[in-house]
């Protein structure tokens, strides 16, 4: 038993159009300790986005063993691994997907609504979360109403409203100029730093990566090697 938060042993996953079958993962394995910020990067259709979204519980592998969080996450039923998602991860993504006609205050809150929790005390975590990122001030706003990277602080504060066990981010400064890209970076470092949250970030971009404490890459639906970034 290994005591990592994260253990892939041996993953494949292949997808299948019709008669087209798409090999993407071909026996990946590899451990991510509690506290990590990784980056995983390669070239594009290298199977970056599969490997996060197998690793978050929205899709499953065709073999191998999947612990995430203490849980063999491969094995559970939708049902069972929607529940483990909503309790265990925060999901960042490139195009901040909030919800249009809410203001940035009930983006953040939506998490919660799958908890019985009080209005009050939902409405308190959801303003102090908007604190963290820096935007207790725009709590009104529409997401229209906000710059790109706001917008992304406010799907940052959404991810962490839950005290997820692991936050995953997809390309998350992919749509933003660089100088919004570097807060949004640094705001994600002060998460692992000062709050111990473990973050897996996707990125076709080295500056973001350096960012990370590691970044694993990928190549064709194998890892192609590891390097350490910063202590
Ligand atoms: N739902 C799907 N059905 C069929 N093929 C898929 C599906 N999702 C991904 N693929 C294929 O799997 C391969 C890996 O895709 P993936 O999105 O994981 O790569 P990626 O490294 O994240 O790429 P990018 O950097 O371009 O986002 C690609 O060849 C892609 O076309």
């Amino acid at each position: 038993m290994s005591d990592a938060l994260v253990s892939l042993r041996n993953i494949v996953k292949t997808y299948r159009r019709g008669q087209q079958i798409v090999p993407v993962l071909a026996g990946v394995s590899f451990d991510i300790e509690a506290g990590a910020f990784l980056a995983l990067m390669g070239p594009s259709g290298s199977g970056k986005s599969t490997l996060l979204n197998l690793i978050a519980g929205i899709d499953r592998p065709d073999s191998g063993q999947l612990i995430v969080a203490g849980e063999e996450i491969g094995n559970l039923d939708e049902a069972d691994l929607a529940d483990w998602r909503a309790r265990n991860v925060g999901f960042i993504f490139q195009f901040y997907n909030l919800m249009p006609v809410l203001s940035a205050l009930e983006n953040v809150e939506l998490p919660l609504l799958l908890k019985d929790m009080p209005r009050r005390e939902r409405t308190e975590r959801a303003r102090l979360a908007l604190e963290m990122v820096g935007l207790a001030d725009r709590a009104d706003h529409a997401p229209s109403e906000l710059s790109g990277g706001q917008q992304q602080r406010v799907a940052i504060a959404r991810a962490l409203i839950t005290d997820p066990t692991l936050i995953v981010a997809d390309e998350p400064t992919g749509d933003l100029d660089r100088e919004s890209a570097n807060d949004i970076l640094r705001l994600m470092q002060r998460l692992n730093d000062e709050i111990g949250k473990t973050i897996i970030m996707v990125t076709h971009d080295s500056r973001a990566a350096g960012h990370a404490h590691a970044i694993m890459h990928l190549e064709k639906g194998e890892l192609s090697g590891r390097e350490d970034v910063r202590a």
